[in-house]
């Protein structure tokens, strides 16, 4: 379990990290989202012990990083995935840590075999994919078989394959009983991966809920309608004030109910032969959350709903 208490991390007069409680539990995943610049690298350094934090405490299982015995048999972690020596192999680079953490060489080729990378261990890391160096970057997180993963951006740089593979294997360790703390900026794939979502902005929380109850607080969920032809299905977006046209016969309406499209339907003469409310989207969620606290947002306005 990780564990923020009051985290906060000011450089000069920017506060990266703003007052930041939350408990990250075992046997989840727990997605961290945020726009570029909210704080989640910095959250994560301070948790690993490579950012001090300016007031506050971030423990893990209890006790600070700087505490913790053997840190890499206890908190497995992938920061910044590109900074490994050029020189050295991919086993070159886990057989080092492994020996600085007392773990048995062995577990080298366990984890080059868990990640892919076996028929590659003895090539130079310089000459790596950025897909390879993600999968060499987790694999030093699993080296010490932790109990606490934290995951900054795994999937950054996979294909989908890939994407598919980090999903099944951070499944598997929340399976374990085990603390996975991830971020990403790949909203389909968060919704598809993680339990439980902390979002922030501008180093705030702004959201610590479990998925489900995240998506049923957006403001309403995409309504889908076929109509029985497409002269119908004009008629119909035409009267809807926010509407996709998705084919000849279908739209998705937008900020309304299935009942309010039926009974405009029904008004207009419009015969519906397919009308049903659909999941609303992780992404359409977290956009409306986020959308006072963008570092770097555009100016595109929002769409008016009905
Ligand atoms: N060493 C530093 N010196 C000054 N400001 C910093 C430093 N590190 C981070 N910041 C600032 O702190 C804020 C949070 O940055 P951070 O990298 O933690 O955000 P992030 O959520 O990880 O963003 P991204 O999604 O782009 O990776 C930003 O405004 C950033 O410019």
């Amino acid at each position: 379990m990780i564990t923020l208490r009051g985290l906060t991390k000011r450089h000069g007069g920017t506060v990266a990290v703003d007052d930041l409680s939350l408990d990250v539990e075992e046997g989840r995943v727990t997605g961290f989202l945020g726009p570029n610049g909210a704080g989640k690298s910095t959250t994560m350094r301070m948790i690993l012990g490579l950012d001090h934090a300016t007031a506050g405490t971030a423990l893990i299982d209890g006790r600070p990083y700087a505490r913790l015995r053997h840190p890499l048999r206890e908190v497995g972690a992938l920061l910044d995935a590109k900074a490994l020596h050029p020189a050295r192999s991919a086993r070159g680079h886990l057989v080092a840590q492994a020996r600085s953490n007392g773990i048995p060489v062995r577990r080298v080729d366990e984890v080059l075999e868990t990640v892919g990378l076996a028929a590659v261990a003895r090539k130079r890391v310089g000459a790596f994919s950025l897909g390879m160096h993600q999968r060499l970057g987790i694999a030093g997180a699993l080296l010490g078989d932790p109990r606490v993963l934290v995951l900054d951006e795994p999937v950054n740089g996979l294909d989908p394959e890939g994407v598919r593979w980090v999903r099944e294997l951070v499944r598997k360790q929340a399976g374990r009983g085990h603390t996975v703390f991830l971020s990403s900026h790949l909203m389909s794939e968060m919704q598809l991966t993680a339990d439980r979502l902390v979002v922030i902005g501008r180093g705030r929380l702004l959201a610590d809920l479990p998925m489900a109850d995240l998506l049923a607080r957006g403001a309403s969920a995409p309504v889908h309608v076929r109509t029985a032809d497409s002269g119908e299905l004009q008629r119909l977006a035409g009267a809807l004030r926010n509407a996709d046209v998705t084919g000849d016969t279908a739209l998705v309406a937008r900020g309304t109910t299935a009942s309010a499209v039926g009974d405009l339907a029904h008004r207009l003469g419009v015969r519906v032969h397919e009308l049903r409310t659909l999941t609303p989207s992780l992404e359409q969620v977290y956009m409306e959350l986020t959308a006072q606290s963008l570092e770097y947002g555009t100016s595109s306005e929002p769409k008016a709903g009905v």
